[in-house]
């Protein structure tokens, strides 16, 4: 065997949540958690949540949760010896600070005022477990991050930006509902919570990217330039690691083809050439990052997918995250006690139910008895469900988040007690059980493919 490959030290984060109440050293905090894992935890799990901790009275009165989450190792099983911990501890703030920010138009007989962005305090209570939540094939997640970690690496040894450039800016593109807008704030609140050694403040700036066009001709190129003065100000302080969020980012760069063709009025021209000039100053600065996103990729300015270091392709969800995705709604809907207390098993471990089911050739579509084996194996052959559907019918994340809800509203009856279900929202708890949900959420499945033959 490679003698280099045994020798290799593999970085493997660690996600230490505080309590609002917490006013423990960071450090010491730290310290507590890696003698824990050391003495608790070898051979590690990637991803996994770690227990045990709240033995420790220190650990209890201060953290909140312990995850391991990300490494560049492929294997999800690693003894301590192998790896380097990174240990992050976080305080969360709360969900609701976020400012707006106007983008006033002066001297036109009154001040248009405009909400051109909002700005949120990083990380925030509202977008936690949003990473974990979203699930991509071509472990997408994961390049977005080696790219930032690149960024950095290349930061720090002082590159010449003559020689070797880069613009810190990525662009996520797809179809609607597939989760891009998410991942940029998610990928934000990770970064703010693993570089909260480098800077001691993370913010997300979200620009409306239909508030800069000004009703007052010729004004939206300015509105753009004042826009960009805020976040210059804002990134000017070192301690502060600003991502710009440019939403359906085609709206803005659209213009320059049209103005070509002659069909476009300059203002669109002055607001495309005004974001590109921004750009290029802000990619000087180390503590920026731009993520974009659009569904229309074709509309957007050649000039402007040309700076962007990263052009992300985001698609359907594939048959894994579709599990996933009504997984996690099934299990928040036991958590909150609206569906009886069932182990609905992991997307791995579904896939290994499903692999020994086919090497036993027993694999059967029947439903009942309901056994967490069944209740994977049912999961899985609604997920293919729903990739089975025509082109056009095929499900976004948004439309599969959605799902159990039509599932609940068209089939079970909230308002009717029935023998499966135990009460009505009428008068107390409404709870049922999963099998009536999965069925309920196949039949939507068969209305939405007879709905695509009636368009035929
Ligand atoms: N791959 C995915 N995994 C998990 N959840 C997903 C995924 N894709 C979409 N979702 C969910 O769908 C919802 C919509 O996502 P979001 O608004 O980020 O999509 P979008 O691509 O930005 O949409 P649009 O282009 O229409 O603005 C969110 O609740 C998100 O969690």
């Amino acid at each position: 065997m490679d003698k280099s490959k045994l020798d290799v030290i593999w970085t493997v984060h660690v996600e230490v949540r505080l309590s609002t109440k917490s006013r423990r050293r960071v450090d010491i905090i730290q310290g507590l958690v890696r003698d824990f894992i050391t003495q608790n935890y070898d051979p590690i799990t990637l991803p996994s949540i770690l227990n045990g901790w709240e033995g420790d009275p220190t650990l209890a009165s201060s953290v909140e949760r312990i995850a391991i989450s990300e490494s560049p190792c492929p294997l999800k099983l690693l003894r301590l010896k192998e790896v380097s911990l990174e240990i992050h501890a976080y305080q969360p703030h709360e969900t609701d600070a976020v400012e707006e920010y106007a983008n006033g138009t002066p001297g036109r007989g009154g001040e248009e005022n405009v909400l051109a962005a909002s700005v949120c305090e990083l990380p925030c209570k509202a977008w936690e477990g949003l990473w974990d939540g979203l699930i991509y094939a071509d472990n997408i997640k994961l390049k977005l991050l080696d790219y930032i970690h690149a960024t950095f690496v290349l930061s720090d040894a002082d590159v010449d930006f003559n020689l070797v450039t880069w613009n810190r800016v990525v662009l996520l593109h797809g179809p609607p509902g597939t989760g891009k807008t998410s991942l940029c704030r998610a990928l934000a609140q990770k970064l703010s919570i693993r570089l909260s050694h480098r800077y001691s403040q993370s913010r997300l700036l979200e620009i409306n990217s239909h508030s800069l066009f000004s009703r007052w001709f010729s004004e939206s190129g300015k509105l753009v330039q004042r826009l960009f003065s805020n976040i210059m100000e804002m990134v000017e302080d070192e301690d502060c690691f600003v991502v710009v969020l440019i939403d359906e980012v085609e709206s803005l760069t659209a213009a320059r083809a049209g103005a070509m063709a002659g069909t476009e009025p300059s203002d669109g021209l002055r607001v495309v050439n005004a974001l590109l000039t921004q750009l290029d100053k802000l990619r000087y600065q180390k503590n920026v990052l731009v993520m974009s996103t659009s569904n229309l990729a074709k509309a957007i300015d050649s000039a402007f997918v040309d700076r962007a270091d990263i052009i992300q392709y985001v698609d359907l969800p594939p048959r894994e995250a579709i599990y996933e995705i009504l997984r996690s709604s099934l299990c928040e809907f036991i958590k909150k006690g609206i569906l009886q207390e069932t182990t609905v098993p992991t997307l791995d471990r579904a896939l290994y139910i499903e692999s020994s089911n086919r090497n036993h050739s027993s694999a059967s579509g029947t439903i009942l008895p309901y056994s967490p084996e069944n209740l994977a194996s049912t999961l899985l052959a609604l997920a293919d469900k729903c990739r089975e559907l025509p082109q056009a019918q095929q499900l976004s994340g948004r439309a599969l988040r959605r799902l159990p809800v039509l599932a609940l509203a068209r089939y079970i009856g909230i308002g009717v007690s029935t023998s499966s279900t135990t009460s009505n929202l009428n008068n107390s708890r409404f709870q049922t059980n999963i099998r009536l949900w999965l069925e309920a959420m196949e039949k939507v499945l068969d209305d939405r493919a007879a709905d695509h033959k009636k368009l035929l």
